[in-house]
């Protein structure tokens, strides 16, 4: 019988006027963006730490310090390829990921497929098993303000 195990992610960023926005690998258009370490793609960074989390691996900072020159400005589907590495290295295989970003502007709905084609690729996983959602936090807390971005994630893994 195979083993599953699930796993729970969570990240956030704070948003910078004239900051690129980089959120699933895909640029958003927009006056800021997330400001972080590596290109502080937060959606990314969850889908990790669902990952990680799932497998008990620790979490991302573990793994990726952010007082680590090499990660620096680095393409968080980079990391996610590196964390897949982690996760097959100890015989697990991906299930399905679920994700949520609450982001007040812009609008995530049109970029999801681009999202999911990036994550999926990095992840080496079917399109059909990463989900990605989009809320607004309704003008409320920092994140109605615009100064920050938070996603959640959970994942489904699984080893023969
Ligand atoms: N940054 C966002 C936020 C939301 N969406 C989509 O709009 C729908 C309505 O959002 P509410 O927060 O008003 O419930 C939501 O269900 C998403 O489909 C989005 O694309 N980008
Ligand atoms: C990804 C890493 C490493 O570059 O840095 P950040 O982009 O700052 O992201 P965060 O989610 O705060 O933590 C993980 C990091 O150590």
């Amino acid at each position: 019988m195979s083993k599953l195990k699930v796993g729970f992610g969570f990240d956030v960023h704070q948003m910078k006027e004239g900051h690129p926005f980089i959120m699933g690998g895909v640029q958003l258009e927009h006056h800021s963006g997330a400001f972080g370490h590596s290109d502080a793609d937060v959606i990314v960074h969850a889908i990790c730490d669902a990952l990680l989390g799932a497998a008990n691996m620790r979490d991302i900072g573990y793994h990726f310090s952010n007082k680590d020159e090499r990660w620096r400005g680095i393409s968080s589907l980079i990391l996610l390829q590196h964390v897949i590495g982690l996760l097959k290295e100890k015989g697990w295989a991906v299930g399905n990921i679920d994700a949520m970003i609450c982001l007040e502007a812009p609008k995530i709905n049109p970029h999801v497929p681009a999202m999911k084609a990036n994550i999926a690729q990095a992840a080496g996983i079917d399109e059909e098993d990463i989900s990605i959602k989009a809320t607004t936090n309704e003008q409320m807390g920092f994140i109605g303000r615009g100064e920050g971005v938070v996603a959640y994630a959970v994942c489904l893994i699984e080893k023969a």
